[in-house]
Parts: structure tokens; sequence; C-alpha cells
């Protein structure tokens, strides 16, 4: 039923309701995601806080149950190959969950036993990661005493002690400084590099653009757009986006820019004009112009090169707040 062809992770139509609760009411999280993710792909699921992320990798790690279509993970169901799912892949949640009862090479041989390995063998594959993570020094030191990206390393190791085929990563870089957060970029690389199939969430769009080969970006539970980085941003069509402020509404021969080649589109919500461009030369300095001709002064400007942030402008008409 399963084996190398399948692919690590396909979704049709996945689903989750919460049920509401008291005053709240039910919390339609994720609404009928496809996702396909071939072995050996460092995939990303990204978007803004609640867009849904946390619970779509709660149902693909048999977590959090779908109230609608399906998952397989390694060819295996979600629901009812759970047990099985649990033996093939690895988790980290976004949270420190290291047991502090034991230390950091303990928790490693801890679940290395739990996984069926020997007490040497345990030990040996402990080790073995440790080193590799860089993190041999921290052997014996209790994980809530050490710093939180060598906390997340070590939660990494733990996950990697029975050989998943497939690794899970919620939010892998949350609240970790900028150069923490570029070293365990280097080594999520290296283990992909090493053939482990990766599905990380993240909000970080410049973590999704240096990590991932594709993405998937999410928003009030539905998928967006997905593809290579390259990909989403030559589809989404927003090459280079210009936003300005004025000081007063605009005079509406700025919604002539449209008309203009290598301009997508001009957006106007009251004093802030955003213009999409395939061409951007000049337009910045127009933009400036034609509010001093009208008499009206520019409070901010902004021109963002292509990215994902402006995929996400893009797709949605909103800023992408981290
Ligand atoms: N156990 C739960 N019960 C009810 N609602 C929930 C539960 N978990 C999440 N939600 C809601 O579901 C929506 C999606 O949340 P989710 O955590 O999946 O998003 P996210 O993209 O991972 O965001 P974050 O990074 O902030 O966790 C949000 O509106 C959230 O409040």
């Amino acid at each position: 039923m399963t084996g190398p062809s399948e692919a690590a992770v396909r979704t049709a139509g996945l689903e989750k309701t919460y049920p509401p609760s008291g005053p709240r009411p039910a919390v339609p999280a994720v609404r009928g995601i496809d996702l396909d993710v071939p072995r050996g792909e460092f995939f990303g699921l990204l978007g803004p806080n609640g867009a849904g992320k946390s619970t779509t990798i709660g149902m693909l790690t048999t977590l959090v149950v779908p109230t609608g279509g399906s998952a397989r993970v390694c060819g295996l169901d979600v629901v009812r190959d759970a047990v099985e799912i649990k033996r093939r892949i690895g988790v980290v949640s976004q949270s420190n969950t290291l047991d502090s009862d034991l230390t950091v090479a303990e928790n490693l041989e801890f679940r290395g036993r739990y996984f069926g390995l020997t007490a040497r063998e345990a030990r040996a594959r402990a080790a073995e990661l440790l080193e590799l993570f860089g993190l041999t020094e921290q052997r014996g030191g209790n994980p809530f005493e050490i710093s939180g990206g060598q906390a997340k390393r070590v939660m990494i190791c733990r996950a990697l002690m029975h050989g998943p085929e497939v690794l899970f990563l919620d939010e892998p870089t949350a609240g970790l400084d900028p150069q923490t957060r570029t070293n365990l970029w280097e080594v999520l690389r290296g283990l992909q590099a090493a053939g482990q199939t990766i599905v990380l969430t993240t909000h970080y769009m410049e973590e999704a653009e240096a990590l991932c080969d594709r993405v998937a970006v999410v928003d009030h539970g539905e998928i967006l757009a997905s593809g290579t980085v390259d990909e989403l941003k030559s589809g989404a069509g927003a090459d280079t986006v210009i936003t300005v402020s004025y000081d007063a509404p605009v005079p509406d021969t700025i919604k002539a820019l449209a008309d203009r080649e290598g301009v997508g589109k001009v957006e106007i919500n009251d004093g802030q004009v955003r213009v999409f461009a395939a061409e951007p030369e000049g337009l910045l300095g127009e933009l400036v112009s034609i509010g001093a001709d009208a008499g009206i002064g520019v409070t901010d400007a902004s021109q963002l090169r292509p990215s994902l942030e402006t995929v996400f402008l893009t797709l949605t008409g909103r800023d992408y707040r981290e």
C-alpha cells in the first residue's frame, strides 16, 4: 500500500471546523485544502497568524481530527492509520516540549527507546545527532537551561531519533533572534540535502523564500496560491508594489496610471495609493509629483521589489504583517 513512490503528503478538500464553545461560534479554521508534497521536497505552509497553518499540520500529524475531506501521509490515512503514521513522522511543535526531568541526551535516548531502539542503539543515535547538530557540549544539560535556538535543535534531534520519513516543523524559528534563525536554516538545509522530506509552517516570508522548494500561501483557512517561489511571483503578476500615502484625498488623475504599459493595477484607499507594476521605473517620482501638483503632501512611500510579500498583497489586497 505504501512505498517510495507514494507522495509524502496528499490532501483533498481537507477541512477542520472547531465546534462552538459557550458564546464562541464554530471556527472554520481550515476550509478545504488540497496539498501534494512529493518525497524529498522542502514544503512550506506560509500565512499570517490565525491562517490555519497549525491546524493543518495538526491534522497531518494526527493530533487534530479533520471534519471534512481527506489527508494521507506516507500513503496512510490520518484518521484510520494514525498509529502507523506516528511511527513514520517526526514532529517539532512551536513550544519547548522537552522533558525537564531528563538531560538533553536522555530526552533523545528516551524517544529512541519508545520507538524500539535498544539502549545501546539509542545512546549511539543520540550521540550522533547531537554531534551533527553541534550540541555535544549540551548533552548533559537541562533542556530548559540552554538557549532557545539550542532547545529547538534538540527538539529536531529528538524528532529525528527514529529516522522519520517526513519531518513536520511548526514555526521552527518563531521567537528566535535573526542570527539563530539563519543558523537553524543551515541545519534544515543540511537535512534536506541528506534526503529528508520536510514540511514546515511559517509566517516569515523570508523563511519560506530561503528554504522551501514549494510554498502554499494560506489565508483564512484556504490556499490562495501554491508553487515554487518563482512561480508564485510571476503567477501572481505583482512584480513591484509601490505604496504612497498622502495627507489628503488623491486626485482622480492617479487612476490614469493604470492605463500605462507595465502597470498592472492601481488601488486607492483613502489617501493611500498602491500601484502594481512590472515596469516600475519612474513611477514613485511620478506619484509624488502628481500629489505636489494637486497641492497635497506625501507622508509615506515604499517600493517593494517582487517577493512573496508582493504576492500576498496582490492576492489579498492586504499588507502582510508579521
Ligand atoms: N482548539 C481550537 N479551538 C477553537 N479554535 C481554534 C483552536 N485552535 C485554533 N483555533 C482557531 O482556528 C483558526 C486557525 O488557527 P491556527 O492556529 O491553525 O492558525 P495558524 O495559522 O497556525 O496561526 P498561529 O501561527 O497563530 O498558530 C484561528 O482562528 C484560531 O483561533
